[in-house]
């Protein structure tokens, strides 16, 4: 059994001279959810792909769900979920047919699938349209297909690469939810967002700026060091200093 369910130390991609993630230190305890937050450009997707072993670091180390992400990508690929931003529904294929794509990818036994897909199309409202293809579907739906989906094999830790970008906040609100009711479960929740709103949801939030953690701590703490009344204004405060493109 572990406690820390994600712990970097000296982080560190560079792609040629440009240093996209710069030394980044941090722990995630099991079951916490984390905000992983900071302007466009400032290293966040960098960082996610090496904690999900899909990129590997310049330097430093990390260890997500017990694995080391040098010498056991592939571990810890087992052991997460994650949402990346594209999200990669198949869009011709119905939901049904992705649940049931997905539950093989992660080896959910045959006997098993049936089930798994009733309970997913249960959980995100979809037994109307399940089986029309995915294309067909509202983004705030395809979204909470994509996080049911990315949570089916019960997964240690889950990355969400802003799940919720572009739906409305009753959607959002639903989706919060979610993330709640998987982090009570003990699944660690590592989720970036461009909502500030969001981010006071968290237990923790870190705010990046050119590649570097510049501040790490609870919403209340942070709000305190930066005297400030909200996260959006401790995020302006640090974001003013970025150098990189704000695109
Ligand atoms: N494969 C790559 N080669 C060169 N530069 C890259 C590569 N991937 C990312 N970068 C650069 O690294 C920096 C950080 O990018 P990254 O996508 O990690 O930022 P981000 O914080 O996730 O931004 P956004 O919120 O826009 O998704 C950017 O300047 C980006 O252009």
């Amino acid at each position: 059994m572990y406690d820390v369910a994600i712990k970097t130390e000296g982080l560190t991609r560079r792609f040629g001279d440009f240093t996209a993630v710069d030394q980044i230190s941090f722990e995630v305890k099991k079951g916490e959810i984390f905000g992983f937050l900071g302007a466009n450009g400032a290293g966040k997707t960098t960082a996610m792909r090496m904690l999900t072993g899909l990129l590997m670091p310049t330097e430093g180390q990390a260890e997500v769900a017990g694995f080391d992400v040098y010498k056991q990508a592939e571990s810890i690929k087992k052991s997460i979920g994650y949402m990346s931003q594209k999200f990669s529904l198949y869009n011709d294929l119905t939901a049904e047919e992705n649940i049931r794509f997905y539950g093989g990818v992660y080896g959910i036994g045959r006997n098993e699938l049936p089930q798994k897909t009733d309970e997913v199309i249960d959980s995100v409202g979809l037994q109307s349209v399940r089986k029309k293809p995915v294309e067909s579907l509202p983004l705030g739906w395809k979204q909470k297909l994509a996080f049911s989906i990315s949570i089916l094999h019960q997964p240690k830790v889950v990355f969400l690469d802003e799940p919720t970008g572009g739906v409305d906040p009753v959607i959002r609100r639903q989706f919060w939810e979610k993330i709640y009711e998987i982090a009570d479960r003990g699944i660690t929740v590592f989720v970036t967002t461009h909502y500030m709103d969001e981010a006071e949801y968290c237990d923790r939030v870190s705010i990046m700026v050119d590649g570097k953690i510049e501040a790490l701590d609870t919403p209340k703490g942070l709000k305190q060091s930066f005297s400030c009344d909200s996260i959006e204004e401790v995020f302006i405060q640090l974001a003013r200093s970025a150098e990189r493109g704000q695109g």
